[in-house]
């Protein structure tokens, strides 16, 4: 991967920085006012109930939704007075995983990965797919992997193959939307490992929508929840988890709470 840009961040400054937020799909408001700060170098998983509108807040940061009002910055930018030029430099500093991987089913692995650096940075083929390669070893997949077409992937090597795509123009921040949902236990712990070791590797900033409790108690930094159509609270798990608040309690302290608290810990005392 290639050495980490300098932007023009301050030192203490949010790498994402969003502020007095709104998004409404006709009379359905989803966002009133939210405001989130996103530190450089940290994981944030972003959580709450369904429709709470984490996808939409993803959506809205990465510039696929115009929001209804208020404002993002995003490296030091704000995306509703960025000219052209300056969108497409700072989408290429963006790697985003949606949901399903969203792989093309016409192109195989390699090609999928090598895809944006054939896009954005004009590589000859040859050139994108061997970097491609590079990538997919990366993210754990074996050489064979990327002869494949989509279909013939399991669910954990698609999430791999998407975040090799999202990894491929050596993003500042990532961008995942429950990348583990679909997986196995096993699959899920391995992908939460691969995303703190590329984290700790390459400072990466990551934004993770999520439902998994393991990946909360594993991987995230800080956690964000939204609910009421803001972030109701901001913190580390241990600040968060004592929120007082009925859908906090229901989610960090019931049964499957618990169980994700207790493999933390025995993984850390392991
Ligand atoms: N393009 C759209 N048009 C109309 N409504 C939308 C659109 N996109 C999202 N919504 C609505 O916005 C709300 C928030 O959606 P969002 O996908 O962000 O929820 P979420 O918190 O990610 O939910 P889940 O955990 O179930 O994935 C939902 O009520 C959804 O129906």
């Amino acid at each position: 991967m290639s050495e980490r840009r300098e932007g023009p961040l301050e030192p203490g400054e949010p790498i994402i920085q969003v502020r007095g937020l709104q998004n409404r799909f006709g009379e359905h408001v989803v966002h009133d006012r939210l405001d989130l700060d996103v530190m450089p170098g940290e994981i944030l998983g972003v959580v709450g109930g369904s429709g709470s509108g984490k996808s939409v807040l993803l959506r809205s940061i990465v510039g696929l939704l115009r929001p209804s009002g208020g404002e993002v910055s995003m490296l030091g930018e704000q995306l509703d007075q960025l000219s052209e030029r300056r969108r497409v430099l700072l989408e290429r500093r963006c790697g985003v995983l949606f949901q399903q991987g969203a792989l093309f089913s016409s192109l195989n692995v390699t090609q999928n990965v090598a895809l944006p650096l054939r896009e954005h940075l004009q590589l000859p083929r040859a050139e994108a797919e061997h970097l491609a390669e590079v990538k997919l070893a990366l993210v754990g997949l074996p050489p064979h992997a990327g002869r494949l077409a989509p279909s013939e992937l399991s669910g954990g090597m698609i999430k791999r193959a998407a975040l090799a795509r999202a990894l491929a123009l050596d993003p500042d921040i990532l961008f995942l939307d429950e990348p583990t949902a679909g997986l196995d236990p096993i699959g899920a712990a391995a992908f939460d490992q691969l995303l703190l070791t590329l984290r700790n590797a390459f400072g990466l900033t990551v934004f993770l929508v999520t439902h998994d409790l393991d990946t909360l108690y594993t991987a995230c930094d800080r956690i964000a929840v939204l609910s009421g159509k803001r972030v109701l609270v901001a913190d580390t798990l241990s600040v968060v988890a004592q929120t007082d608040d009925a859908w906090v309690r229901d989610y960090f302290h019931g049964p499957r709470g618990r169980s994700a608290q207790l493999a933390a810990h025995a993984t850390r005392e392991a």
